[in-house]
C-alpha cells in the first residue's frame, strides 16, 4: 500500500484519551478525526494540542448556516491547518461557494495550505426510510446524487458519502473528486448506529480516496492491534 487510507475518527470529550490515541497510532493509520463531540469540549486549543503530533487533520465540523456564518467559521477553521474540512451539502450552493471563497482567503491570510472542503451528502447513519422521514421520498442514492452534483457545481473539493455510493459517485463525478467515507465496518466490528456500511476493502475497491474509521479502532481492547488488522486486510486486498 503506497499510502495509508485510514483517517481515524478520534470521538471522545477526553484530550488526553485523544492524545494518548494518536501517539498510539501514529504509523498505523494516515491521518487523524477530530468532530464535533471533542469540538465542543476542547474547542480549538483541543484540536491543536491532539494534531500537534504530525498526522494529517480532518476537522469534520460539518458546518451548516447561512452563507455569511459558514464563511467565518471556515475561516477559523482554516486557521487549525486542517487537510481537510466539512459543511453540509443541503445548505446549498451558495453557501458552499462562500465556504470555498473564505477557506482560498483564510488561507493566504494565515499563510497556512488550503484546506480541502467536502460536503456531507446523505449521513452513513441514515437509511432510506430515515431520509423519507425528512420528506425526500426518491432513492437514497439519488440525493446523493443531486448534491454532489450541486458540491461540485459550487467548487468544493469533494464529498462524504457511505461506500454504497463511492462507484456511482466516482462515475458521476471524475477521478480527481475527493470521495472521502465513513460507515467503514470491517467484518469483525460491529455496526453501531450505522445503517451504510461496507468493510474497508470493499470501500477502496469502489472507488473511495480516503476512508473514515473511529469505533471499530477506538473502542477495541487494542486500538493499535486493531488499526493494524485493517492495514493488513487492505494491503491483502490490494495485492
Ligand atoms: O455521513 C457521515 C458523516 C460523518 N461521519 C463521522 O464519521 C465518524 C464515523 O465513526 P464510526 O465510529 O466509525 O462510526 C464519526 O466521527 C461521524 O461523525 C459519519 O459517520 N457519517
Amino acid at each position: 500500500m503506497t499510502r495509508n487510507p485510514v483517517f481515524c475518527a478520534l470521538d471522545t470529550t477526553d484530550p488526553q484519551a485523544a492524545l494518548a490515541l494518536s501517539r498510539r497510532l501514529a504509523g498505523l493509520v494516515g491521518g487523524l478525526k477530530l468532530g464535533l463531540e471533542f469540538f465542543s469540549a476542547n474547542g480549538p486549543e483541543g484540536v491543536r494540542a491532539v494534531s500537534d503530533g504530525g498526522l494529517p487533520l480532518f476537522l469534520d465540523l460539518k458546518f451548516h448556516d447561512i452563507p455569511n456564518t459558514v464563511a467565518g467559521a471556515v475561516r477559523g477553521a482554516v486557521r487549525l491547518g486542517p487537510q481537510m474540512a466539512t459543511l453540509h451539502a443541503c445548505g446549498g450552493r451558495e453557501m458552499m461557494k462562500a465556504a470555498v471563497d473564505a477557506a482560498a482567503d483564510a488561507a493566504t491570510k494565515w499563510g497556512v495550505a488550503r484546506p480541502q472542503l467536502l460536503a456531507v451528502t446523505v449521513l452513513t447513519s441514515m437509511s432510506q426510510d430515515d431520509l423519507a422521514q425528512s420528506g425526500v421520498t426518491g432513492p437514497l442514492v439519488d440525493q446523493v446524487r443531486r448534491l454532489a452534483a450541486l458540491a461540485q457545481e459550487a467548487g468544493v473539493d469533494g464529498v462524504v458519502c457511505s461506500p454504497h455510493e463511492v462507484d456511482v459517485l466516482r462515475a458521476q463525478c471524475g477521478p480527481e473528486f475527493r470521495l472521502v467515507i465513513p460507515g467503514i465496518r470491517p467484518a469483525w466490528a460491529a455496526a453501531n448506529d450505522q445503517k451504510r456500511v461496507l468493510t474497508p476493502a470493499e470501500a477502496l475497491a469502489k472507488g473511495a480516496d480516503w476512508l473514515v474509521i473511529g469505533r471499530p479502532i477506538t473502542a477495541a481492547a487494542d486500538p493499535a492491534e486493531a488499526a493494524r488488522r485493517i492495514q493488513d486486510e487492505l494491503a491483502g486486498a490490494i495485492s
